[in-house]
């Protein structure tokens, strides 16, 4: 289905390594959308990347220009976005995403998350001694925040990036 053309924004959230990026920009491909990562979007306005932000702000020095970023990019339109594992923690960032667009949670388990982030390390919150334990914490505190905002809810173990767009794409045209 390629070329396939649908209205309105698509937001992506799930977990560090759940493949909000990595979907999100082939997602926007198919889909003739204008993609947006709000990681990169942050990195470029700040000139810096992210565990230096976290570095020299600390996380909630991060949560603000995160959530400037997404107040932002939420008022665009036709456009895929990627959005950072934790956007979802603020009240404000959900909002404007379930009020701005189709919300997609790509669910994965701390093991297959653990598996596809440990040998990177621009993930600050994973530069722990227990990465697979913070993952699991994580897991426990935002999986119900992830399915507050969801419109779709995506299972993406043992599934391909491509497996998985072509799923995204058949569910999407049923729903939107
Ligand atoms: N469904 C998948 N199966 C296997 N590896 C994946 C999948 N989705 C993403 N990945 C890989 O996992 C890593 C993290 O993906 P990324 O898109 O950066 O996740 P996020 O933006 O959600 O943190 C990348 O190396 C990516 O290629
Ligand atoms: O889960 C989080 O709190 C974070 C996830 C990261 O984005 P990805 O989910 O794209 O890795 C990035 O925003 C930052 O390191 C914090
Ligand atoms: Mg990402």
């Amino acid at each position: 289905m390629p070329g396939m053309r649908m209205p309105g924004n698509f937001y992506l959230v799930g977990l560090m390594g759940a493949g909000k990026t990595t979907v999100g920009r082939a997602l926007a491909r198919a889909t003739q959308k204008t993609f947006y990562d709000s990681d990169h979007e942050i990195e470029a306005r700040t000139g810096a990347r992210i565990p230096m932000i976290f570095e020299i702000e600390g996380e909630s020095g991060f949560r603000e220009r995160e959530a400037e970023t997404i107040a932002e990019l939420s008022k665009l339109q036709g456009i895929v976005l990627g959005t950072g594992g934790g956007a979802i923690l603020n009240p404000i960032n959900r909002n404007h995403l379930r009020r701005n667009g189709y919300v997609i949670y790509l669910r994965a388990s701390p093991e297959e998350l653990y598996s596809r982030t440990c040998h990177d390390k621009n993930r600050p919150l994973l530069q722990t001694a227990d990465p697979l334990g913070k993952l699991k914490e994580l897991y426990e505190q935002r999986d119900p925040l992830y399915r507050e905002v969801a419109d779709l809810v995506i299972d993406t173990s043992q599934q391909t990036v491509n497996t998985l767009l072509q799923l995204l794409l058949k569910e999407l045209e049923r729903q939107t």
